[in-house]
């Protein structure tokens, strides 16, 4: 039994937290989980759950004209009772949240954690001692810096939205902005996304991300790219988004240029801790340069994709290391990644690019799942998976454009991971007729 009053303090009580604080105190050890807003953090009150609620009437409107008549209606969306649907599914999480971690034996507190020494955190007026403390702050909305931003939203703003603005501006072509571009214009806003660049969604397969934005492009969405912001004016009630080569008018303006760490008001400096926008520097056990002090989640400084699914392994990892379960480096596994538009687009591991650069190690196969009987169930109309494979024939990449890439790309994920054998995938006997059959009968 050691002097102080926890075994593990958490700030943040997000996915980077609760995966592994429950299993934590679970197992007996003293845990207490700091959360200044909602708990649960952004996946559940403002990023995924809230989003996949929005955007499932907008798959299902993309599936009904895809039908050609078979199913009718318009498919118009009700943008007041999505808003509506959404909250009362997710109104209720954290405070389910905040029973399972109670229910563990965790002790909340609410407010803005800080860092006073190696082992002790303050909150209101209180201080905690802990043997470990883990910074799980997460990242929030970036803003321009330029002329009138106060005039932006962000991508909380809009899934609080009661009411569709009818002109709409979206700045950046990352996941937010092709996402939620994707949804408004489902909606029937008229939609302009404002690219820096050439490209949006760098990272993924690039002719699959042209093929989202011909898309977009066909259901009338302004594409401009190559664009710099000026600045933002209020004119009539409205906001002028000044840009380098156009000048627009909108009602609503999402600024989705990126998000970044929340470090400033944790005490970081007086500690030695290095941390930037980017997020806060870790050695390979999730360490800061103060041994007790370690960060799970978004709010690393990470090659990894900042994901759910990586804030639940790191603090997963965690919840090992404390339990006295292992005192491994973390080993992070294939993580996959999906952009939630129409279609979708999802890959894991080896990139096509990586492949296309590294040709006496990989053999890329494109298959046009055009001709696929099984696609036309999805009315799929454009569908393509690309499959990369090393020289012993074993998956190592794969990335798909469809209305199910999801589903495809998490099907094949253990392949990937774990190197199937050709003779290990024949004993997979998967329900046919489903998506994960179809995706194994690609390989
Ligand atoms: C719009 C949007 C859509 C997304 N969609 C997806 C998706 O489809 N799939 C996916 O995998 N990921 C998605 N993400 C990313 C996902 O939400 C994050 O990767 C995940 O929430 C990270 O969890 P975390 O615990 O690290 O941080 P967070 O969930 O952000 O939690 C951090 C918590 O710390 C709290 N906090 C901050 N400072 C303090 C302090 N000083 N004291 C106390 N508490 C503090 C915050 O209030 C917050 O609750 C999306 C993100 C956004 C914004
Ligand atoms: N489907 C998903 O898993 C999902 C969905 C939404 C968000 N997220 C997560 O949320 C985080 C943030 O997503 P995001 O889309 O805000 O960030 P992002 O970093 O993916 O994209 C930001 C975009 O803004 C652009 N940009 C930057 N500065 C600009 C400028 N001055 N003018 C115009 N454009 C500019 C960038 O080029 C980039 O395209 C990411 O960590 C992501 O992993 C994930």
């Amino acid at each position: 039994m050691t002097a102080y009053d926890y075994d593990v303090v958490y700030i943040g009580s997000g996915h980077g937290t609760f995966d592994g604080a429950m299993p934590l105190a679970a197992k007996g050890k003293r845990v207490a989980v700091i959360e200044a807003d909602k708990v649960g953090g952004t996946c559940p009150n403002w990023g995924c759950n809230a989003k996949i609620l929005l955007d499932a009437p907008v798959a299902l409107q993309h599936t009904l004209r895809a039908s050609n008549g078979i199913v009718s209606g318009d498919g118009k969306i009700d943008w007041a009772k999505n808003k509506a649907h959404k909250q009362a599914a997710i109104d209720v999480i954290p405070d389910a949240l905040t029973s399972g971690m109670e229910g563990s034996g965790i002790t909340m507190y609410y407010g803005a954690g800080s860092l006073v020494d190696a082992h002790t955190v303050k909150v209101n007026d209180e201080q905690l001692t802990a043997e470990n403390i883990v910074l799980a702050t997460g990242l929030r909305p970036r803003k321009l810096d330029v002329d009138g931003t106060e005039l932006t939203h962000d991508s909380k703003d809009f899934m609080d939205l009661d009411e569709m603005p009818k002109e709409l501006v979206i700045v950046g072509g990352g996941y937010i902005g092709v996402e939620f571009a994707t949804m408004a214009n489902a909606a029937d806003a008229n939609v302009t996304l404002v690219l820096h660049g050439d490209q949006a969604l760098r990272g993924f397969h690039q002719p699959y991300v042209e093929q989202v934005l011909a898309d977009l492009e066909a259901r009338g969405v302004k594409i401009l790219r190559n664009q710099e912001v000026k600045g933002f004016a209020e004119v009539d009630g409205g906001v002028e988004v000044a840009l380098s080569d156009a000048t627009l008018s909108a009602d609503w303006v999402l600024d989705a240029t990126g998000r970044q760490a929340n470090v400033e008001d944790l005490g970081l400096e007086n500690l030695g801790i290095q941390a930037s926008d980017k997020g806060i520097e870790v050695n390979e056990y999730l360490q800061t340069a103060v041994p007790s002090i370690y960060a799970s989640g978004d709010v690393i400084d990470k090659e990894q994709p900042k994901l759910t699914p990586t804030a639940q392994f790191e603090s997963q990892y965690l919840m090992h290391r404390f339990a006295g379960e292992s005192d491994a480096a973390i080993d992070y596994p294939v993580i996959a990644t999906n952009v939630f538009t129409t279609p979708r687009i999802a890959q894991a591991g080896v990139t096509v690019e990586a492949a296309q650069a590294d040709p006496d190690t990989y053999t890329i196969q494109e298959n046009d799942h055009n001709g696929n009987w099984y696609r036309a169930v999805d009315y799929e109309q454009d569908a393509k998976i690309t499959l990369i494979f090393n020289q012993d024939k074993q998956l190592v990449g794969a990335t798909e454009i469809s209305e199910r890439a999801e589903d495809t790309i998490n099907a094949l994920l253990p392949a990937i991971e774990f190197g199937y054998t050709p003779e290990q995938l024949e004993r997979l006997v998967y329900i046919f007729p489903a998506i994960a059959f179809d995706a194994m009968t690609q390989l």
